[in-house]
């Protein structure tokens, strides 16, 4: 017994040294399994990519920075507006006389982007143009200077360290459903596969309507569908450009009409009250969308005098759209095919500036009570009207009465918009603190940024997985500690017996 009781006491795991030091041992093992689960799993240091798209519109160009997480860019990570930058000036395509001037006219902007994507990146950051409306038509109308526009505004932009990647004009098709993807993109529906919004874009020469329709498949009117097969889910989207309906356009149609004859005068109820201005005619008629119809020997000039009547600038604007005739089993207007507008509306550009400069932008307000409102404003005097807005561009004044009505005529009877159906319309201007329009869309297809197939997700998040380890690591502790009980209790016996 009392050689049995020696080896016992001899033991060198039953010495309170050799406990200690397995406990602390134990100890140390627990915090390194811990330490290096979280440090395995730490996000990267967050480093970032660019992108840079100009927007060369009909009534200006604009820039856009575009930034998103370094090592997520082909799935998962947000992209971002980080900075956007208006370029002094018209649009590009009104310098098809002095093409070298729309390169120089980026250059303010382009050196606004030097400073704000990091020098380190500059090389690397792909810089886009795409040209809308406004150069759609000058292409139309002229295609050798648009040629010459594209040439130096290329010139412009080689000469940053920029990854250019090419200036084009973008399709009335494409510019639409970029737009559709921007919006769905940013409101995060397309990779929830959730239920998605349709866009409306108001452009200075075009207009862009996109939706998805149950009851459209692409077959009626192929020319006016766009697939997407977008992080696991197919779309087909209907969408449809028209040219010569943006607001500046289609302001010029509503004045040629009532120019047929050439008149001295015209009594505008698309303008306030009190509103007179001498206009050219040759500026008036000088664009494709309204130089067939310049009346035959009209006088240099003509007055253009406001009467403030929205009722009978609605009826003018009517003028505008063609309804007599449809081959197809419905149609919005011109003969174009267009499914009944389906599910909710984001509305941008300028169906923003104006719907907000006329605080009309709240659409659960009924259809009534918008043109009520309307009515009252055409009707302000304009000597009232430039007094309560002294700071406003008086061009924008001058024209809110004429887009309001244009707005509203284009969407109750152009898309056929109901009252029940405008009021799931949003007027945006901003997701999220990006832009509302087509660039973004444009970038994220451009860089393969929105794959077709839902990314494969982590089994965990980062922080689900550093508590389960945590826990496991605390539970193992206590094990341990329970396990290694009894020798605890012998080696104080021991230390009584010593
Ligand atoms: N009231 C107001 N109007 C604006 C503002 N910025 C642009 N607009 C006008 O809104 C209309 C649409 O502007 P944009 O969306 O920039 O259109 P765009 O790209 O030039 O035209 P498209 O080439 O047809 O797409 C034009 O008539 C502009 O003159 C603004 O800040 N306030």
């Amino acid at each position: 017994m009392s050689a049995q009781r020696d080896m016992k006491e001899k033991s060198p795991w039953r010495t309170p040294v050799t406990i200690i030091i397995i406990t602390v041992i134990g100890v140390i093992a627990i915090v390194a399994l811990v330490t290096v689960a979280v440090l395995q799993n730490k996000p990267l240091s967050q480093k970032y990519k660019y992108g840079i798209v100009l927007d060369a519109g009909s009534s200006h160009t604009a820039l856009y920075i575009y930034e998103w997480p370094a090592e997520k860019d082909n799935n998962t990570g947000r992209v971002e507006q980080t900075h956007s930058c208006k370029v002094q000036g018209p649009g590009i395509s009104a310098y098809a006389s002095d093409p070298w001037k729309a390169g120089e006219s980026l250059t303010d902007c382009m050196h606004e982007a030097q400073q704000k994507v990091p020098r380190n990146k500059h090389e690397e950051t792909p810089l886009y143009l795409g040209a809308t409306a406004g150069m759609r038509l000058l292409n139309m109308e002229n295609s050798s200077a648009s040629d010459q526009v594209f040439q130096a505004v290329e010139e412009a932009l080689r000469q940053f360290q920029f990854s250019f990647q090419g200036a084009r004009i973008l399709s009335g098709q494409e510019e639409g459903a970029f737009g559709w993807v921007t919006v769905n993109y940013l409101d995060d529906r397309l990779k929830q596969g959730l239920e998605t919004t349709g866009a409306l874009d108001l452009g200075g020469a075009s207009t862009q309507i996109s939706f998805v329709s149950s009851n459209y498949d692409g077959s009626e009117s192929p020319k006016n569908s766009v697939t997407f097969r977008l992080y696991g889910n197919d779309y087909n989207l209907y969408t449809h450009s028209f040219l010569c309906y943006g607001k500046d356009q289609a302001l010029r149609l509503t004045l040629a009409q009532q120019t047929l004859s050439g008149p001295v005068i015209i009594s505008d109820p698309c303008f306030h009250k009190g509103y007179t201005k001498i206009k050219n005619y040759a500026d008036l008629y000088d664009s494709p969308c309204v130089s067939h119809r310049k009346p035959q020997g009209a006088p240099a000039t003509f007055n253009h005098t406001g009467t403030g009547n929205f009722q009978q600038c609605q009826e003018q604007i009517k003028r505008i759209f063609n309804f007599t005739y449809c081959k197809y089993s419905r149609c919005s207007f011109n003969g174009i095919f267009q499914p009944l507008v389906q599910g909710p509306f984001g509305a941008f550009s300028a169906y923003y500036f104006v719907m907000d400069f006329l605080n009309l932008t709240d659409t659960s307000e009924p259809l009534t009570e918008v043109k009520d409102k309307l009515t009252k404003y055409c009707a302000t005097l304009w000597s009232e009207i430039t007094a309560q807005h002294h700071t406003v561009k008086e061009k924008y004044l001058a024209e809110y009465c004429f887009a309001g009505t244009y707005i509203l005529t284009l969407l109750t009877e152009g898309y056929n918009f109901t009252s029940e159906s405008y009021s799931k319309i949003k007027y945006i201007k901003q997701i999220k603190g990006s832009d509302a329009g087509w660039t973004l869309g444009y970038m994220l297809n451009l860089t393969n940024m929105i794959p077709a197939e839902a990314p494969d997700s982590p089994p965990l998040p980062h922080a689900g997985y550093v508590s389960i380890v945590t826990i496991m690591a605390i539970l193992l502790f206590i094990v341990f500690i329970l396990s290694i009980r009894p020798l605890w209790s012998r080696c104080s016996k021991q230390l009584h017996i010593v």
